[in-house]
């Protein structure tokens, strides 16, 4: 063993406090896919890159001359030489040469999920052709099934799957199928790149696990002339949930993330663009607009992707200031007569005739108001009451009649809690969208993590022209830097609800707001270009 330096050892300590990925697969000597491909993808989106190579691939962008795998005990000094001081938070497994390599992958991949890392992600791109058109490895069935049900997700292209599988893959449905027989084989989850899809008029991406069907749909421009796409989806797949984003959120930011690269790519000159020149020229990076970002379906019965097409009015008033959530009329009217703008009286215990009494008083209290009442779940009563609008959140959507709400003219605010559900969400056009939970709450058991600020603001900037409102344990200390990012509206619970004065807290709250948007710099205006964003210090995360 050769004995690092300590000058160097510093070096990959201070490298290693970005979230470690390895990408473990071949070595392509073009640069235009492989693990070279993979360390540029992972840097592009903050993340450090620790390789292990399983063979060198002799290959220009368009022929491969010949590939050499690597032997099992260099493999194991290379795992050796990472795993203590190097744990991976997600492994990425590319190109493997033979069998054997594969199912020492499998060993070691158990071992680090049970001894080091336990939740450690692991993603396996299949890629059994090279796009340089040779075999880059042969592996028995055996060693396939086991792979299949070791890692966390594979990712095949429609090729691929139908290698894996053995079935025809030539539309939805026998795709649909395919992927499903990988699950019923062992397979956690599936994600099918649908680049290759010659059926499909947009580019589907289909993600199939035994839990839940999520599809990505973005305009098909600029498919065809890249090298090592799937290579940049899988690294940019490990690399963003090892950046603590959770499983959907970074298949959407993956997804977004190679919208970018190709529509750089457009731009360039080459007829045979390799990957390298987009990289190089700086224009990739954390995907911010919403032009790079996919459509989101849960499956062809989604119920928000209803035939007939609906419609939610737009806020009357969009000046919106705090968003008191109440549970109690007698509070609401507090408020209302302290000025607030928007109200949602969100009753969560009592009978229905209780419910059905507060809602109508509550109606009452907003009449000959400028004051817009949002009617928490209880869509129906919302409906018989005539109020103002409906909030919904992610499970109330599933029994929700969407269509009976917009056929009543009510305004329709939806709860989302990171990119995934937003991209889904903003399909709908609803009156506002909410982004939570901004920070750790008590009020209520969320199942995801607090989102913070960054990410609050670069939802903010992906709803456009949709109104948003920020919640979750915001409080006086707190509001002008959730101000800042630009976010239309800030709802609070305990900050008026718990408040010895709720009318007082309410005003001081508001004043907090208007001063940090009078006065505060933009959070948005700042969150441009990766570059921009170290310039300021803000992390990826
Ligand atoms: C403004 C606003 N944002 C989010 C929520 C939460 O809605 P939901 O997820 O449906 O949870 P419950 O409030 O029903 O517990 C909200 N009510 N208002
Ligand atoms: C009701 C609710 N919904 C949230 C979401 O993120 O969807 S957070 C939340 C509670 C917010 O309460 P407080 O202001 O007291 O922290
Ligand atoms: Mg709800």
């Amino acid at each position: 063993m050769i004995e690092t330096t300590r000058g160097l050892f510093k070096a990959t300590q201070a490298m290693s406090e970005e979230p470690v990925v390895w990408a473990i697969g071949g070595i392509d000597t073009s640069g235009g896919a492989g693990i070279t491909r993979d360390a540029i993808t992972l840097a592009d989106i903050n993340v450090h890159a620790c390789v292990l190579t399983t063979q060198v691939a002799n290959q220009s962008h368009s022929i491969m001359r010949s590939a050499s795998a690597l032997s099992i005990d260099t493999l194991n000094e290379q795992w050796q030489a990472l795993e203590s001081d190097l744990p991976p938070r997600a492994i990425k497994i590319g190109a493997i040469a033979n069998s054997a390599q594969a199912l020492f992958l499998c060993e070691h991949v158990v071992k680090i999920k049970q001894y080091k890392t336990a939740n450690c992600f692991v993603v396996w791109d299949p890629v059994l052709v090279s796009s340089s058109g040779g075999v880059l490895g042969e592996l028995s069935q055996h060693s396939i099934d086991t792979l299949i049900a070791t890692v966390d997700v594979v990712t095949p292209n429609v090729k691929e799957l139908a290698q894996l599988t053995g079935w025809p893959v030539h539309c939805e449905k026998s795709l649909l199928a395919a992927a499903q027989a990988l699950i019923a084989r062992g397979a956690q989850a599936v994600y099918v790149k649908g680049g290759h899809a010659h059926w499909q008029s947009t580019a589907i991406d289909t993600f199939v696990s035994a839990q839940a069907i999520r599809i990505f749909q973005q305009p098909r421009d600029n498919m065809g002339n890249l090298r090592g796409t799937g290579c940049m989806f899988s690294s940019a797949l490990a690399g963003f949930v090892a950046s603590d984003y959770d499983i959907q959120d970074a298949l959407t930011l993956a997804n977004a993330y190679l919208h970018k690269v190709r529509n750089a790519s457009v731009f360039s000159s080459s007829s045979v663009c390799s990957a390298d020149q987009i990289h190089c020229a700086g224009l990739v990076g954390f995907p911010l607009t919403p032009v790079h970002y996919p459509s989101v379906r849960y499956g062809e019965n989604d119920p928000i992707s209803h035939k007939t097409p609906m419609q939610f009015p737009k806020l009357t008033n969009t000046s919106l200031g705090i968003y008191p959530v109440v549970s109690d009329v007698s509070q609401l009217e507090v408020l209302v007569k302290a000025g607030a703008v928007i109200i949602q009286l969100r009753i969560k215990f009592g009978t229905e005739d209780f419910k059905s009494t507060q809602i109508a008083k509550a109606v009452e209290v907003v009449k000959n108001t400028p004051c817009q009442l949002f009617i928490n779940d209880d869509w129906e009563l919302a409906i018989k009451h005539g109020a103002y609008g409906v909030h919904l959140g992610q499970e109330d959507l599933e029994t929700a009649n969407l269509q009976a709400i917009s056929r009543a003219g009510l305004r329709l605010g939806v709860s989302t809690h990171g990119y995934c559900e937003l991209q889904r969400i903003k399909r709908l056009s609803p009156s506002y969208i909410a982004l939570g939970h901004i920070f750790p709450t008590t009020t209520k058991d969320m199942p995801s993590k607090p989102q913070g600020l960054d990410r609050l603001s670069r939802y903010v900037r992906l709803c456009a022209d949709i109104p948003t409102v920020a919640i979750g344990g915001i409080n006086l200390s707190r509001i002008n830097t959730v101000a800042s990012t630009g976010v239309s509206s800030i709802a609070v619970v305990r900050a008026v609800t718990q408040a010895a004065d709720p009318a007082a807290a309410f005003h001081d709250l508001l004043r907090r707001m208007n001063d940090a948007e009078d006065n505060g710099e933009d959070m948005v205006d700042r969150i441009t270009e990766p570059g921009a964003l170290v310039q300021h210090g803000l992390s990826y995360g």
